[in-house]
């Protein structure tokens, strides 16, 4: 049977998924599974089709320190113990650059333009792209697609795109990008099956996970992202720290020494809730903490989603729905519960008792706008345009190049 495997490198997990595809050309899911705990408490949890579990193994914190022992864990298991191997391999990629705004068969050059972009997302372009060039080596004639987070925004309009900087930076690549494209995509293809009188208006989803945005989807399609330029902008996450003045960073250069690499592992590594709490980048210790800073993280965060919201609801000019996914969006009542007093302004209204039992829709019947709770499936995603650039030699909704 020919299999598909698909691989998904996060900031703080390895998420990965095989799908066999069936006589129909349908893909069919095999396995899921996901290393997390990196660095800290490493795990390897793993569901059959019909989420039967498969594997659930605690790995002590030296033998998966990092991402790249979290994939090589991850694949030994795949190919030595459960002989995956597979016709093809679709990964995530997050920074795209202006190039791509659709999937694309790998090849070398692709690989040598993607490698420019590894200092503009440091936490997951050299994850992204260690398993593609390791695969090129030893299976060169292995089909391997590359889906980008940042794809799925190149709909945005010119003003959403720029920056206020001189134009020539603009067309050498300095733009707001936007990520966790392949997120946003799920869900605005999944959103005609959950709520169908609403899915073709204005929706702003939030994509709360170690990274973490929030995108305004207007007809199904990106039209504004609290992301820019990089993953660092936007929110608060687990260890970066969202939107910031630019005169921090002069600061830190000038005031205290720091040098480009140093402000870079800073702003990655050592900011956001992390950073604030001084406890933990981890919502659910953060949300079990009594340390008055673990509060201050936890409001900050929700402060700020409910600023961004404000923000994407003048981009759409109204608000028609509001969705939540990823880690702590899909599985935090109580982050939801504070969101939605947040959103109260905008028309959103909380059912206490759904929103506990994680309900497709948490809020009363009553309320001005539904809230919805996706559990966003990217490696779904990129297994759909393997398949198709597989098939047809082109991704599955190719989208029309911008011309800038
Ligand atoms: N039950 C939960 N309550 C609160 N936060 C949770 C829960 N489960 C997972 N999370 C949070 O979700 C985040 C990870 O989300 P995820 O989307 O898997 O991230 P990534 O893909 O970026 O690695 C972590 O901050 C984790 O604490
Ligand atoms: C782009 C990004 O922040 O991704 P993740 O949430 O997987 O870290
Ligand atoms: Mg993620």
């Amino acid at each position: 049977m020919d299999t598909i495997l698909v691989v998904n490198a996060g900031s703080s997990s390895v998420k990965f998924q095989v799908y066999a595809i069936d006589g129909d050309g349908a893909l069919r899911r095999q396995i899921k599974g996901q290393m997390d705990g990196i660095g800290s408490r490493p795990r390897l949890r793993a569901s059959g089709p019909s989420g039967d579990p498969m594997a659930d193994r605690a790995y002590p914190i030296e033998a998966v320190a990092d991402v790249p022992a979290a994939m090589a864990v991850a694949g030994d298991w795949l190919r030595d113990e459960l002989r995956v191997t597979p016709i093809a391999v679709g990964h995530r990629v997050v920074h795209g650059g202006p190039d791509y705004s659709r999937p694309v068969l790998i090849d070398h050059g692709v690989v040598s333009r993607l490698e420019r972009f590894v200092s503009l997302a440091p936490l997951h372009q050299p994850h992204n792209l260690a398993p593609i060039r390791s695969l090129l080596a030893n299976f060169p004639t292995l089909p391997q697609v590359a889906c980008f987070d940042t794809a799925f925004h190149r709909t945005h309009d010119a003003v959403a795109d720029h920056y206020a900087i001189p134009y020539q930076l603009h067309a050498e690549g300095v733009r707001r990008y936007g990520f966790h494209g392949l997120s946003y995509e799920y869900i605005a293809r999944t959103l005609p099956g959950v709520a169908p009188d609403i899915a073709k208006r204005r929706v702003i989803v939030a994509h709360l996970g170690s990274g973490a945005s929030m995108c305004a989807l207007k007809d199904g399609c990106s039209v504004e992202s609290t992301m820019g330029f990089t993953a660092l902008d936007g929110l608060p996450m687990g260890t970066r720290p969202g939107q910031i003045d630019p005169g921090v960073v002069i600061y830190l250069i000038s005031e205290k020494g720091m040098s480009a690499s140093n402000v870079q592992n800073f702003l990655y590594r050592d900011c956001g809730l992390k950073g604030l709490s001084g406890v933990s980048n981890d919502m659910r210790e953060l949300e079990a903490s009594a340390d008055p800073k673990a509060k201050l993280a936890v409001d900050y965060f929700v402060y700020r989603i409910g600023l961004s919201a404000g923000m994407l609801a003048a981009a759409l000019q109204g608000l028609d729905a509001f969705v939540f996914t990823a880690g702590i969006g899909e599985n935090s009542a109580n982050i939801r519960a504070r969101v939605v007093e947040q959103l109260g302004w905008l028309g959103g209204t909380l059912d206490p008792v759904e929103n506990a039992r994680n309900s497709r829709l948490i809020s009363r019947s009553d309320s001005r706008i539904p809230v919805y709770v996706v559990p966003t499936d990217e490696e779904l995603m990129i297994a759909q345009h393997t398949l198709s650039l597989l098939m047809n030699g082109q991704s599955t909704n190719p989208r029309q190049e911008r011309v800038s």
